[in-house]
């Protein structure tokens, strides 16, 4: 703790790591790390404490956020270990248990947690579990932390997995969506920026309905289709190019990838546990 504020220090700055500390900014004390700690000049501007020190970081924080790649997760926590004593450590790595991180660093409380990079415009769908141990006071601080990031959601860790193919990597497939629409409008002429606006707007007015209405996308999609009109032909063409078991597909594939990657640290990890 620093002043009345709680010092959140975050471990492994890159993409998500450095939307993270934006958006706590505001409302908490933050210390970044990277290894490459000159490409957080434009996060130290923005009032986030930057270093190198993973030990220093993590001695000076209330909260821990590793943010670093699924691989490197262990050896930081090693690292970390004693620092991180008593405290809660939330991992933002895709696939990485809770149980896993717990062996490494029994002393500490344990969040898996997953979000995705509408963090940087605070609208990130943040998925979290969490080890037993976690008190009244902690489980409410882990809420207002993930509240800064956008909404959240507490959920079961046999779900983590498929939710990081999903939620984790869904802007990927909704930007890949989003492109495409506005490469058919540019064929039928119509001007970049607007295709970009339209395509943005249109996705977003389609979540809202969805959220709002509570109904189902398919009966949502129905009331699009005026009889013989122009969406059917649209929709005609996608269904003749498989469009939903192309996303099927992609989503069994990051989740089949998401498990792998599991494996690999856990049997990693174990090695290194038993030597
Ligand atoms: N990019 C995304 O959309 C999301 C990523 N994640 C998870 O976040 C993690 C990071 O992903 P990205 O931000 O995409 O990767 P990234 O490569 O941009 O960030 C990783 C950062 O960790 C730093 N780093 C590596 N070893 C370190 C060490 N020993 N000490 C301190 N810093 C170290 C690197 O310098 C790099 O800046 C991954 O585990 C990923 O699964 C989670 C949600 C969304
Ligand atoms: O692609 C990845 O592995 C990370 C996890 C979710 C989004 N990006």
């Amino acid at each position: 703790m620093s002043g009345n504020k709680t010092t959140v220090t975050i471990i492994g700055a890159g993409i998500i790591g450095g939307a993270i500390a934006e958006a706590l900014t505001p409302h908490f004390n933050v210390i970044a790390t990277r290894r490459k700690v000159h490409k957080l000049n434009g996060l130290e501007e923005k009032g986030v404490k930057v270093s190198q020190d993973n030990r220093d970081a993590a001695r000076k924080g209330d909260v821990i956020i590793l943010s670093v790649k699924p691989s490197q997760v262990i050896s930081v926590l090693k690292e970390i270990k004693e620092e991180a004593k008593g405290k809660v450590i939330i991992s933002f790595a895709a696939a990485i248990p809770t149980e896993l991180m717990k062996k490494v660093v029994s002393g500490s409380k344990i969040v898996r947690a997953m979000t995705n990079t509408a963090v940087k415009v605070r609208k990130g769908y943040t998925l979290y579990t969490h080890s037993d141990d976690l008190n009244d006071e902690e489980l409410s601080l882990l809420c207002t932390i993930f509240s800064k990031l956008g909404e959240k959601q507490r959920v079961d860790e046999a779900h983590m997995d498929v939710l990081t193919a999903m939620s984790g990597s869904g802007p990927a497939y909704i930007f890949t969506v989003v492109e495409a629409m506005i490469y058919g409008a540019l064929r039928e002429g119509l001007p970049r920026a607007l295709a970009l606006q339209a395509a943005a707007h249109t996705a977003i007015g389609a979540s809202c309905l969805l959220l709002e209405s509570g109904k189902h996308p398919a009966e949502l999609r129905d009331m699009v289709l005026t009889p013989g009109g122009v969406t059917i032909d649209g929709i005609y063409e996608l269904e003749e190019s498989r469009i939903r078991t192309a996303f099927m597909k992609a989503i069994s594939a990051a989740s089949s990838r998401a498990r792998v990657l599991s494996e690999e640290v856990r049997r990693k990890a174990e090695g290194e546990i038993e030597e």
